[in-house]
């Protein structure tokens, strides 16, 4: 019934062997034809013991075990949907797996399974095992390169590799020595004719995908991790760079045994020869997972031999994709249904030997006497991660034209703006009213702007993600770098526009209260500042951030106490605790007292006093809280320390 013909064919000057198979329907003739093959040519069990031996000889290196591993996700309409079913399989120091399937087989969720980064809203079962024990990775020892090219924009390729490696390397390292792992790295990626090309992103055009994606892997490997989990590394590549990427990335100092582990959509035949085992997934199941060498070979048994001067790798994927089969009426012209297909694969590799020996030898690594991972790799002391964080996030500001040299131009022309319809205000009654008005435009929509800033907000938290993902730095290093680098820009886009509009519209002299006032302005830029960081951090995309944000300081600003006067605004909700919680009432109640204690105006209403002075329009005006003084002291304190 089964006949074999052993037939050689060549790809790209590999020799391979596949075999003719006619007419094998049951999966007991498969199985019976798998276990004949497995005891002879090519013995998947002597290969799979000549690796495994070369996984345990591979000193202190990372066995990853995943056993009947499930994800599923929450679907409204489905109820709960797998994207994984029972995923069993390994990956050993030493080696290189890659993980291959149509698009949406469940690669990537395969990856950040194993790399415990599922997102919240999936459900994971089954065991996955770091050297044999149950535990989290520790920070530091793995690296991910993601799909996504998240990097800085601004920088060119030295900068970005040489501030990552200041980053991740220890301070114990020499700074020269820093910057010859930089720069042999980037050599390594064949990134040496770009170096000072900028990345670019939205903006402006830089660097090509493919060199986006280099310099992505470069900023991961620079600290040779011990686990490595790439998503796609050569997307975008050509195939000769995707060859000597992926070689460099797979004789990445071997010898200490590195573990990687990379989804991969089309490699060549020469990418394909420097894989160690293959995983081949389709809707989330396993088609095949055993050595690279002899997925060809498991195919051709099953009735999909490789035809001759195809790449195997396309073939698979060929074979399994079903995405784009006719509709069965149209007919498939005597070809099985893809369906069938995969289900003829699926069955014949549950029921193989090798299924059993890929079963085994995860068994046989679980058993090993596992250690606990400790953080293996010895980071930049705290304090350097702040001061390049803070040098490199400075450098991102001055050349990012969006985050605040055009927030500083509009800035400027509105302040003029503001200068001129305020000009010279004069000391009138009417002049109480503009000079409230005037306030409450600064405090309350400059800072608005800040908004402006937003996209770059959210580019940087995600690089900060992907940063910290990976264990290059924490959050308190990254908030500190943050904020020490934005404090000379912020202060210059309140001094500058507050001063034109200050002494254009010619409110209260004194230097002191010219710089009362631009004290407030820079606190509530450096606030709303943070406040974007935070929805930033929390919101997924820019758009939906921009109009969190705005929603937010428009119900802080009307509940501020100007728009409804504070003694007006209803109790629940506005007066307690909008009011309250609303930076814009201290900005507001600060500015007031700096521009109207200590002033007399004309009074206009009949049968009052001649004059009125600042403290009335404070209490009756502006129904501002007269206990505290516009540094926040209370009265009562500071008349005392007067005494
Ligand atoms: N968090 C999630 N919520 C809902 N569905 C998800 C989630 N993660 C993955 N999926 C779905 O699971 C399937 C597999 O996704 P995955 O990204 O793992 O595929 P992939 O094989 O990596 O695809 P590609 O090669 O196109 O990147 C897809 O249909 C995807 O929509």
């Amino acid at each position: 019934m089964t006949s074999l013909h052993p037939t050689k064919q060549t790809h790209t000057g590999d020799t391979e062997q596949s075999f003719n198979i006619r007419s094998m329907h049951t999966s007991s003739e498969i199985r019976n034809a798998l276990e004949v093959e497995t005891m002879s040519v090519p013995n998947l069990r002597e290969m799979n013991a000549v690796t495994l031996q070369t996984g345990l000889n591979a000193g202190d290196g990372i066995f990853l075990t995943w056993e009947d591993l499930w994800v599923t996700v929450a679907d409204k309409r489905r109820g709960s949907r797998s994207i994984l079913q029972g995923i069993t399989g390994y990956a050993r120091p030493g080696e290189v797996l890659a993980i291959m399937g149509p698009s949406g087989s469940g690669k990537s969720t395969l990856l950040d399974a194993l790399a415990g980064r599922l997102g919240s809203n999936t459900r994971q079962s089954g065991d996955i095992l770091i050297n044999s024990r149950k535990q989290a990775l520790a920070y530091g020892t793995s690296a991910y390169v993601t799909q996504d090219d998240t990097l800085i924009t601004t920088l060119t390729v030295r900068e970005a590799v040489y501030y990552s490696a200041q980053l991740q390397l220890p301070n114990s390292m020499p700074k020269s020595d820093k910057k010859q792992r930089a720069e042999m790295t980037i050599r390594e990626m064949g990134l040496q004719d770009c170096v000072n090309t900028r990345i670019g992103g939205w903006g402006a055009k830089g660097l090509s995908g493919g060199q986006k994606r280099r310099v992505s892997i470069c900023i991961e490997i620079l600290t040779r991790p011990k686990l490595l989990f790439l998503d796609e590394p050569t997307s975008g590549l050509d195939s000769a760079a995707s060859y000597y990427v992926m070689s460099r990335i797979a004789h990445l100092d071997q010898r200490e045994g590195r573990t990687i582990i990379t989804s991969i959509h089309q490699p060549s035949s020469e990418v394909f020869a420097l894989f160690h085992n293959l995983c081949l997934l389709s809707s989330g199941r396993t088609v095949y997972f055993g050595p690279a060498s002899a997925a060809n070979e498991f195919f051709a048994l099953n009735g999909f031999p490789c035809p001759t001067l195809q790449n195997p790798s396309d073939h698979f994927l060929k074979t399994i994709n079903k995405d784009f089969d006719l509709d069965i009426e149209e007919g498939l012209a005597g070809k099985k249904p893809t369906e069938e297909v995969i289900n003829i694969l699926i069955n014949s590799y549950e029921s193989s030997q090798s299924y059993q020996e890929i079963k085994k030898q995860v068994a046989g690594i679980c058993k090993r006497e596992g250690e606990a991972l400790e953080k293996t790799r010895s980071h930049a002391s705290f304090l350097t991660q702040c001061l390049v964080l803070t040098r490199r996030s400075s450098v991102n500001m001055y050349r990012d034209l969006g985050y605040y040299w055009l927030r500083l131009a509009i800035y400027v022309t509105l302040a003029l703006g503001l200068g001129t319809i305020f000009y010279d205000l004069g000391s009138s009654y009417g002049s109480i009213q503009a000079r409230g008005s005037l306030i409450i435009f600064v405090a309350s929509f400059l800072t608005f702007m800040a908004i402006g800033g937003f996209p770059s907000f959210v580019e940087d938290m995600k690089v900060y993600e992907r940063e910290r993902l990976n264990g290059h730095y924490g959050t308190t290093a990254f908030v500190i770098g943050n904020t020490l680098s934005s404090f000379p820009y912020l202060l210059l886009i309140s001094l500058v526009p507050g001063a034109i509009a200050y002494y254009l519209a010619g409110l209260q002299r004194g230097f002191d209260h010219f710089c009362y006032f631009a004290l407030v302005l820079f606190a509530c830029m450096m606030l709303v500042e943070s406040l974007m960081m935070i929805v930033a951090s929390i919101v997924p995309n820019f758009l939906m951030g921009i109009i969190t944000g705005a929603g937010l300081q428009g119900l802080m600003i009307l509940g501020g106490g100007f728009f409804r006067l504070p003694n007006d605004l209803p109790k629940p909700f506005w007066r307690y605790p909008v009011y309250y919680i609303a930076f814009h009432k201290y900005a507001y109640q600060g500015m007031y007292k700096n521009e109207f204690e200590g002033l007399t105006f004309p009074n206009n209403q009949a049968g009052g006093p001649a004059t009125i002075d600042g403290e009335y329009i404070l209490r009756e005006i502006m129904q501002a809280e007269l206990g505290y003084s516009k540094f926040g002291e209370t009265k009562q304190a500071a008349n005392f320390v007067r005494v």
